[in-house]
């Protein structure tokens, strides 16, 4: 990451390898510098051994299809669904009784079986709570003034058995945020009508013509709007300057010359590299915008329902219809033992245990049952969680498929896809739609919404796995391009694509739109790319499509622009790397190192990759863009330089949930200090920089406790099966006694609990057994990191693995504390010295609490084997008393301490003066300073 002034990485580079340690730029720019250290070795020789094999999906599954139980006694979760098969038969158990068995099921519609999909759930709940995701995808939605805009626009050729087949139906996909515009959406439902009723490809062309007046009146609108709303500055201290400034002074000459179209990539003018790029766009003229249709009402009824119904029809009359938590009429069937049920459940749900009720033991400390032996209401809150978990877990695993619906349900299924499939399998796909109720009405996005055809009867949506059926229609839509010009968006094609096409858009479909970024499904940023490239071919956006607006920063493999996508107003951070030049400075690998592991990402802490394109030898990431500048400088502008302890918290907390998120996807990250934390504009952080990452293969482990309390835990965890964490007044709330689990009415809202001992209730919940995905045998000789921060195992050379990243997670939280590191010396020499011999002191000022310290001294334990998070990662640090009282699934949620200034976009300003990038046109060209 680049960084600021006295920020700065050392490289051990392959080339200069003779030389021992070369310093790079920014280490030597300065005198006493913060330098990230690599031995390229692991770069050199790949060290994956589980690998990247093209998605974050597959390399979950593996991680889960290769959990190993370390303690006896502990049923893996595959082993209670095949045990329990005989409850498989009892449809009307929706809740912690249906066994992963059931999600095996025929109605499965993955090849995969559903265990590995139940623990890779509860692995992705861990960090994510499925419930925040919604919530933290609309807050990083850029906010426009278009409101909604076109998902995409389908020519349907509706078949199997759709009574009109042959006629082409044209059908634009809208997002909802348009609602208010009613002209619009007459205006578009009579347009939707004209092409219904139209039988030749004239439909489209008509369609197209009309939809292109529509958004050019629109657009006027839309741009005197977006001039008003961009007004937000960049922060004048950005990191990114001061270090371009310092690299640039220092490094040998790394201006590069970027040449687009058939010129060579890099030219030296004037002693400087600059870029030269072939616009097929012309700067400052008329913006294709996004076209922006007007949303439609939102469908009441949803997916959810159907799929419960269609397990259980009971379930669905008790359905609460705002959690969706489908109630069980416990009194109308017999239940089997609840004891057994229960340990059941936890078994398959280790999450449950690990998370929830860590917390509801931690509740139960600060209740009052002592006095009045009774449950807080909190802790039946907490009670409510882990039964709605239960449930969730269960309904995830017994029907692969209804996951996938409820995704769907959530996020809005007939959406384009999304950009991680392109990424990940290099092929790409314009457009996705699931066809469903005819009955519902355009537009109503996050529910079965398309009307494919006025006449066709009904269409149920009834599974994802690519069926088609006469309950499911799915359309596949191919690009523009092999059908002439006749519409400017896309047109179906379902018959037109090869076998193993469709099967892999298949796969792309139900994998990457609906399972592994759902909630970005309404970024507007993804579909302003995926507009690009359904106007200018698959493979054709480039830098030039981009409008380079400045500088961010510069590293040591790249520099990082802040840039609009053109026609657009998304803004994108972009790293163009010269291929060139990494390859002479044998830099390729860490280039790619980080192109993998940002494919992989998807955490609401961690950069989204939109896309990469390599062009005229230059690659480029199109990243989302920070622009509250990093945390280093963001500490210093801090009275004293430190941050006061909750700001401290909440960051390292979230950092905390990033390394975790990487360590379980095999990524030891390496290289954690405040200078690649970066801001959002939102206030919360994203880790960045991931070239001296080191990838490795990781097993996760369940770990049980044999303790005798671990069935009472359990039984009294039973009760949360039967309720939910449902706000809604009219939810049905039983109330459990524990010693009868009969409910009365009027305690809905109560457990009653006979002395219990709160020392009984924390054993109770800190036997129950925990997932661990630390990649514990990782194992790595390279000399990485930043002096100050460096582990003492890297620099014993004695090797090292994860167990650095929670040395670099203790230093950090020093460093935000004091507003220095602990062990920093006069020279860089010194400080690694000092690392190794000096035993951690504290300074008097400022006050830091007792537990940030005591966690600060957990982590910096010299030895890696008693270091705090060697043996279970992120959940032993979670649990320290420094986070005590943390809603880890809420902390996305949660209010930063601070929220950057504004930032100016650069876009125009309204006298028609351009703030982008200054650029020289030569000819054809635009030449631009890369370095
Ligand atoms: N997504 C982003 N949003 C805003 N600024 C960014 C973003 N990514 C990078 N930057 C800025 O660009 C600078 C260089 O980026 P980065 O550190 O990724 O480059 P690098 O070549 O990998 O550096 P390093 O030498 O540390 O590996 C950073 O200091 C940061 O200020």
């Amino acid at each position: 990451m680049g960084s600021f002034a006295g920020k700065c990485e050392i490289v051990e580079e392959k080339e200069d390898r003779q030389n021992s340690i070369v310093y790079s730029a920014r280490s030597t720019a300065i005198p006493y510098s913060r330098s990230s250290i690599v031995d390229d070795k692991d770069l050199e020789r790949p060290v994956l051994k589980l690998g990247y094999r093209g998605s974050l999906e597959d390399d979950i599954n593996q991680l889960f299809e290769s959990i190993s139980i370390r303690t006896s006694g502990m049923i893996p979760s595959y082993q209670v669904g095949a045990s329990s098969s005989s409850r498989n038969n009892a449809p009307l158990q929706r809740s912690a009784l249906k066994s992963p068995a059931n999600a095996a099921g025929p109605r499965s519609p993955s090849k995969r079986n559903a265990e590995p999909a139940n623990l890779k759930q509860a692995l992705r709940d861990l960090c994510v709570s499925k419930a925040t995701e919604t919530a933290a995808a609309s807050k990083r939605t850029p906010k426009t003034s278009t409101g909604g805009s076109v998902y995409g626009s389908v020519l349907v050729e509706p078949g199997n058995g759709a009574s009109k087949e042959g006629k082409p139906v044209l059908v634009e996909l809208l997002d909802e945020a348009q609602r208010g515009s009613s002209d619009s959406i007459s205006q578009q439902l009579r347009l939707l009508k004209i092409h219904s009723s139209s039988q030749n490809s004239q439909t489209s062309k008509r369609y197209c013509d009309e939809m292109t007046t529509l958004n050019k009146h629109k657009n006027l609108s839309f741009d005197d709007q977006e001039l008003s709303n961009e007004k937000r500055s960049f922060g004048s201290s950005s990191p990114g300057a001061g270090n371009n400034k310092t690299v640039v002074g220092l490094k040998s000459v790394r201006k590069v010359r970027l040449l687009y179209a058939n010129t060579p990539s890099s030219t030296i003018v004037n002693g400087k590299r600059v870029a030269k790029l072939t616009r097929t766009i012309p700067r400052g003229g008329a913006k294709p915008t996004l076209r922006n249709k007007g949303s439609l009402k939102k469908k009441a009824t949803n997916v959810y329902d159907e799929v419960d119904g269609f397990y259980d029809p009971v379930a669905k009359e008790l359905l609460c219809h705002r959690c969706h938590y489908a109630l069980k009429n416990t009194a109308a069937k017999e239940e089997p033992s609840k004891d057994s049920l229960v340990e059941a459940d936890l078994e398959v749900n280790p999450r449950v245990k690990e998370g929830c009720l860590d917390e509801l033991a931690s509740d139960f400390s600060s209740s009052s049952y002592e006095s009045s032996h009774e449950i807080s209401a909190s802790a039946v809150t907490k009670l409510d969680k882990i039964r709605s978990s239960l449930d969730l877990m269960n309904s995830e695993t017994s029907a692969f498929g209804k996951k996938d619906i409820e995704d769907v349900s959530e996020y809005g299924n007939n959406e384009i896809m999304e950009e991680d499939s392109l990424l990940d399998k290099e092929v790409d796909q314009k457009d996705s739609v699931f066809m469903s109720e005819q009955s519902v009405e355009i537009g109503s996005f996050s529910e079965k919404s398309v009307v494919m055809n006025p006449d066709s009867p009904p269409k149920k949506l009834m599974s994802f796995e690519g069926e088609v059926s006469d309950t499911t229609v799915q359309i596949r839509v191919s690009e523009i391009e092999n059908k002439g010009e006749e519409c400017i968006g896309y047109n179906s094609s379902s018959t037109s694509i090869s076998e193993e096409e469709q099967e892999q858009r298949n796969n792309i479909m139900t994998r990457s739109s609906f399972g592994n970024r759902p909630h970005m499904s309404k970024d507007v940023r993804w579909e302003a790319i995926q507009h690009i490239r359904a106007q200018h071919g698959l493979n054709s956006l480039g830098l030039r499509h981009f409008n380079l607006l400045k500088k961010l920063g510069c590293g040591d493999i790249g520099t990082v622009y802040l840039a609009e996508l053109t026609g657009t107003n998304c803004l994108f951070a972009i790293k163009v790397m010269d291929n060139e030049f990494l390859e002479r400075r044998n830099k390729m690998s860490r280039a790619q190192t980080e192109k993998d592991i940002l494919k992989m990402l998807d955490h609401p802490f961690l950069p989204t990759l939109y896309s990469h394109f390599t062009s005229d030898n230059l690659s480029c990431l199109v990243m989302e863009c920070c622009p509250g500048g990093d945390l280093h400088v963001l500490r210093q502008k801090q009275p004293g330089r430190w941050f006061p302890e909750p700001a401290a918290r909440f960051y390292v907390a979230e950092v905390l949930l990033a390394l975790e998120y990487l360590h379980m996807l095999g990524v030891i990250y390496r290289d954690l200090k405040p200078e690649n934390i970066l801001v959002r504009d939102d206030g919360h952080i994203m880790v960045t920089d991931f070239d001296l990452s080191l990838r490795c293969t990781v097993s996760p482990t369940l770990l049980n406790s044999s303790s005798p309390l671990h069935t009472d835990a359990m039984r009294l965890s039973s009760g949360s099966r039967n309720g939910s964490n449902c706000i809604e007044p009219s939810c049905f709330r039983p109330k459990l006694s524990r010693g009868s689990g009969t409910k009365k009415k009027g305690k809905q809202h109560r457990i009653t609990m006979k002395k219990l001992k709160k020392s009984d209730l924390i054993a109770r919940f800190k036997s129950l057994p925990q997932l661990v995905a630390e990649p514990t045998d990782a194992r790595s000789n390279s000399f990485v990191g930043t002096h100050e921060y460096l582990a003492p195992e890297i620099i014993k050379g004695e090797g090292h693995g994860a167990a650095v990243d929670w040395w670099t997670f203790g230093i950090f939280l020093y460093e935000l504390l004091y507003g220095k590191t602990p062990f920093k010396g006069a020279t860089n020499e010194e400080t690694i010295a000092n690392v190794v011999l000096q035993s951690l002191k504290f300074p008097d000022n400022p006050n830091v609490s007792f537990q940030a310290k005591d966690l600060i001294r957990g982590l910096l334990v010299k030895e890696p084997e008693n270091r705090l998070g060697t043996e279970k990662g992120a959940a032993e640090i979670k649990r320290h008393a420094f986070f005590e009282g943390l809603n880890w699934a809420l902390i996305r949620c949660a209010i930063p301490p601070e929220l950057p200034d504004f930032y100016d976009y650069g876009v125009p300003n309204h006298e028609g003066k351009s703030n982008y990038l200054d650029c020289k046109a030569v000819g054809e060209h635009l030449e631009f300073e890369l370095f």
